[in-house]
Order: structure tokens, then C-alpha cells, then sequence
């Protein structure tokens, strides 16, 4: 697959099953996901894999975390409990800021990067993946787990494995440009572009194989 079409066929995965990135593949994910854009080279990020029984230890933090609050009902603490082993792996991808002028929001933004980069990396391996928001991301049960120090904030997770053909990805319409970019003319107006990038909804809308599937076909 070349580099743009694995860029505009990559999708969240539903429901990712078995098998899982192998050893030789996280490396490769976690390598993708170190040459993101890197202001100063500061390397503003980390990341945690895991994967195999590591996940009910992980799923153990998060209910003590969900416990904690105090007010969840247990059905909402076994629901963000789960959530850890609902994939066969995950990388969490932490935003690791350090002291410099590149503002924070630029630091974080180089994370959401390195987090992209191992979407777009597993992708383009035959993998599906899918960008998630980490339960109770700020209790210190969760933040313990990630062994995250002052300052570090998770930008999310990545859950990996392979697409469960039993459940479809859901279309993803074209985004109509002019709704969202636009060309600074030299008289200082805001232009239009163009009106749409012609294969982009075929692209994007499932005309490539299945993420994570060997087999050809539709995917919407
Ligand atoms: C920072 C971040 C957090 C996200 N968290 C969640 C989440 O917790 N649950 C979810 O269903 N989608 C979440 N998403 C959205 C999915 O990753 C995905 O982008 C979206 O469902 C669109 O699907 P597509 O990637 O196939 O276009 C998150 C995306 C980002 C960038």
C-alpha cells in the first residue's frame, strides 16, 4: 500500500479480536510512532505497551479508580474496567512535556502525532487500530499504572489487534473542503480551494479492504 492510501484508508476499528501486534511489529509501531514532527527535538512523549494477562492489571487500576469516585454504579465500573481488555494490545501514548520554550500545546501536539503515526504504522501492517480515550485518565490509580509523573498527561491509547469481520465499520462520508479549508488570495479574501479531492469518498469510504483483513471488499 502506498503512502496515501494508507493514509486515507486507515480506519477505527469496531471491534478489534485475535491476533494481536507480534513483538516484532509493537516495534515497528513504537519506531513509526517516534518520528512524529518534534519541535527542538524535545521527544515530548513516551509510551507504555499492553498487552497479554498485563491488561487485567490495567483493568485492576482503572476499577479501583471507578471504585474511588464513590458514586459509579458497578454496571459503569466493570464497563471502564473493560475497556482495558477489549483488544488484544494497546500502546499508551503519553504526553511527556519538558521544560523549553516550544509551548505545551506544541509538545502535546507532536504526542497526538507520535499517536497517529502508530495508527497510520499499524495500518499499513495488516493491523487495525483504534485511537481511545483513556478511562479515568487523571485518578492516580490510572495515572500509577502508566507510571506517569507531574506534568505528564495521557494523550490516549491505542488499542491493536485485528478487525472483527462479524462487525462493519460504519461509512465515513467525504468532508466537503470548502467547509473547512480555504486559500489566502493576494488581495487578503479567503478562498475556496477546490470543491473535493475526486477519489477522496471512494478512499475514505470503504472502497479499500477492510482494516486489519486480508480479504478485498467493501467496508461501509
Ligand atoms: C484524542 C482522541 C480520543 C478519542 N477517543 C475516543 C473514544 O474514547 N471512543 C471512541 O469511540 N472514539 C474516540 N476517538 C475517535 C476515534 O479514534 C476515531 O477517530 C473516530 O471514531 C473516527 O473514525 P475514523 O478514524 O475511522 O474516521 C478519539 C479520537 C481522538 C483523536
Amino acid at each position: 500500500m502506498d503512502a496515501l492510501a494508507c493514509l486515507m484508508t486507515r480506519r477505527t476499528a469496531t471491534r478489534l479480536v485475535e491476533p494481536g501486534p507480534t513483538t516484532e511489529q509493537l516495534a515497528v509501531l513504537l519506531s513509526a510512532a517516534t518520528t512524529a514532527p518534534d519541535h527542538k527535538m524535545l521527544r515530548p512523549w513516551r509510551f507504555v505497551v499492553v498487552r497479554g494477562d498485563a491488561r487485567s492489571t490495567l483493568a485492576g487500576a482503572i476499577a479501583a479508580a471507578a471504585q474511588a469516585v464513590g458514586t459509579l454504579p458497578e454496571p459503569v465500573v466493570r464497563k471502564a474496567a473493560g475497556k482495558a481488555t477489549r483488544s488484544p494490545a494497546l500502546i499508551a501514548v503519553v504526553a511527556a512535556r519538558v521544560e523549553s520554550k516550544v509551548p505545551v500545546a506544541e509538545q502535546d501536539a507532536s504526542a497526538a502525532a507520535a499517536a497517529q503515526n502508530i495508527c497510520l504504522a499499524a495500518h499499513a501492517l495488516g493491523l487495525a487500530s483504534a485511537w481511545k480515550s483513556v478511562p479515568l485518565p487523571d485518578s492516580a490509580q490510572v495515572r500509577a499504572a502508566f507510571g506517569l509523573a507531574e506534568g505528564e498527561e495521557l494523550v490516549g491509547w491505542v488499542e491493536l489487534g485485528t478487525q472483527a469481520e462479524a462487525v462493519p465499520l460504519p461509512p465515513r462520508p467525504a468532508v466537503p473542503l470548502d467547509q473547512v479549508a480555504a486559500e489566502l488570495a493576494v488581495d487578503g479574501a479567503l478562498r475556496p480551494v477546490v470543491a473535493a479531492v475526486p477519489d477522496q469518498a471512494a478512499a475514505t469510504a470503504g472502497a479499500a479492504r477492510p482494516i486489519g483483513s486480508a480479504s478485498p471488499g467493501p467496508v461501509g
